[in-house]
């Protein structure tokens, strides 16, 4: 599944003047006229910000998700992120512009019944939405409403908690909140799997976790992601954006601010500072770590690449430094590499950590 975001601007304006522009707009797709995708200049609507009826929360958003991709998206607060993903499937309409799933207008009922279920939004604190009796009969929610049979309900309860490793037969009877939090949150990711979506939308998914849950989470991202589940995942972590994404969409007062991959999007971090963002924290010590002749050549680092590269070499200094180590035992001339400024120009094919590298290639396979 493709999904194409054109010119897409969107205001939250107040619910009488939403539903006014919604009839127009129904009136004329039955009167057949064709709407072409629209930027806000083009309309001659006020400009950011000085519309006293709402807040332009989008201004002229393109960009495409493309089949099976990982993109990250990052923004700092208020910057539109939650907004943008709720266009994404269907739940806020463009004010202006057209989102496109797969060549066909997501504002058109039909298109967006289709869809519906395909692209599984993951809101932040999620758990926070269970409301079921049992573990299961949350999970079964969905797909019950797709009108399966128990059978098939009960198969799609049962593979999508084992998705998120949880053991359908010793959790599937209890209530959910007499699980952990991490648990819970396993579960309310299970709910949305069970659709089994082709596109999982993630607004902030390791918020509020512990870091081994964090890391846990991380890791059954990179798997679903590995399965081909094509994946918009919002975070403020760029060390995690750097890991997982393959592309990465920043944000910045609602309009788009930077686009591309991680090493070309972290390659311009006096920029990103600029609006609030930084570069992921193991980019910036390798920089340094360069800056006091450390050998390290990928173009994007994260903690365990960096570590990867770092131990021998401190290993070979740390020996170099003992007592009795002889004058030809010096310390190697420095590396003098001066990527910190343009880490792109050292960028080498295939750098990238082992699990964001796995879930990639499987992905692709
Ligand atoms: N329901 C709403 N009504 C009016 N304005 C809203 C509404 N929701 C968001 N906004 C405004 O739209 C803009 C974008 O908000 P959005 O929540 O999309 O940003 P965000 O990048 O997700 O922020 P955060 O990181 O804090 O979640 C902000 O100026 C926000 O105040």
């Amino acid at each position: 599944m493709r999904i194409a975001f054109e010119g897409v601007s969107f205001s939250y304006v107040d619910p009488v003047h939403q539903e006014k522009r919604r009839k127009r707009a129904r009136r004329r797709r039955e009167a057949g006229v064709i709407e072409q995708p629209t930027s806000l200049a083009e309309h001659g609507r006020p400009a950011w910000g000085s519309d006293p009826e709402g807040t332009w929360a989008l201004c002229d958003v393109t960009f495409s998700l493309e089949p099976g991709e990982f993109l990250g998206l990052a923004g700092h607060t208020g910057s539109g992120k939650s907004t943008l993903v709720q266009l994404i499937n269907g739940l806020l309409r463009p004010t202006f512009g057209t989102v496109l799933v797969d060549g066909r207008d997501l504002a058109d009922g039909k298109v967006a019944a289709a869809v519906r279920g395909k692209i599984g939004l993951v809101f932040q604190y999620p758990e926070n939405q269970l409301f079921a009796p049992t573990v299961a009969e949350d999970v079964a929610f969905g797909p019950r409403n797709l009108g399966l049979s128990d059978d098939a309900v009960a198969t799609r309860v049962r593979e999508a908690l084992r998705s998120v490793h949880l053991d359908p037969d010793e959790v599937g009877e209890k209530s959910p909140f007499e699980l952990s939090g991490g648990q819970q949150r396993r579960v309310a990711f299970a709910g949305v799997l069970a659709m089994e979506p082709e596109v999982l939308v993630l607004d902030e998914p390791i918020a509020g976790l512990d870091p081994v849950a964090k890391e846990e989470f991380l890791q059954l991202i990179a798997e679903l992601h590995s399965r081909g589940i094509a994946i918009v995942m919002v975070s403020h972590n760029m060390d995690d954006l750097a890991r997982l994404a393959e592309r990465i969409v920043v944000l910045n007062n609602g309009r788009v601010f930077a686009l591309g991959t991680p090493v070309e999007v972290f390659a311009r971090g006096d920029e990103l500072r600029s609006v609030g963002l930084d570069v992921p924290q193991a980019q910036k010590l390798a920089c340094e770590l360069r800056e006091c002749g450390f050998d390290l050549p990928r173009a994007l680092y994260d903690t365990a690449t960096l570590a990867t590269d770092l131990a021998p070499q401190l290993s070979r200094r740390t020996k170099n430094a003992l007592p009795g180590a002889g004058a030809d035992a010096a310390l190697p001339a420095p590396a003098g590499h001066a990527a910190c400024a343009s880490p792109a120009a050292s960028a080498a094919p295939g750098d990238a950590t082992p699990l964001a590298a796995d879930s990639k290639e499987a992905g692709r396979a």
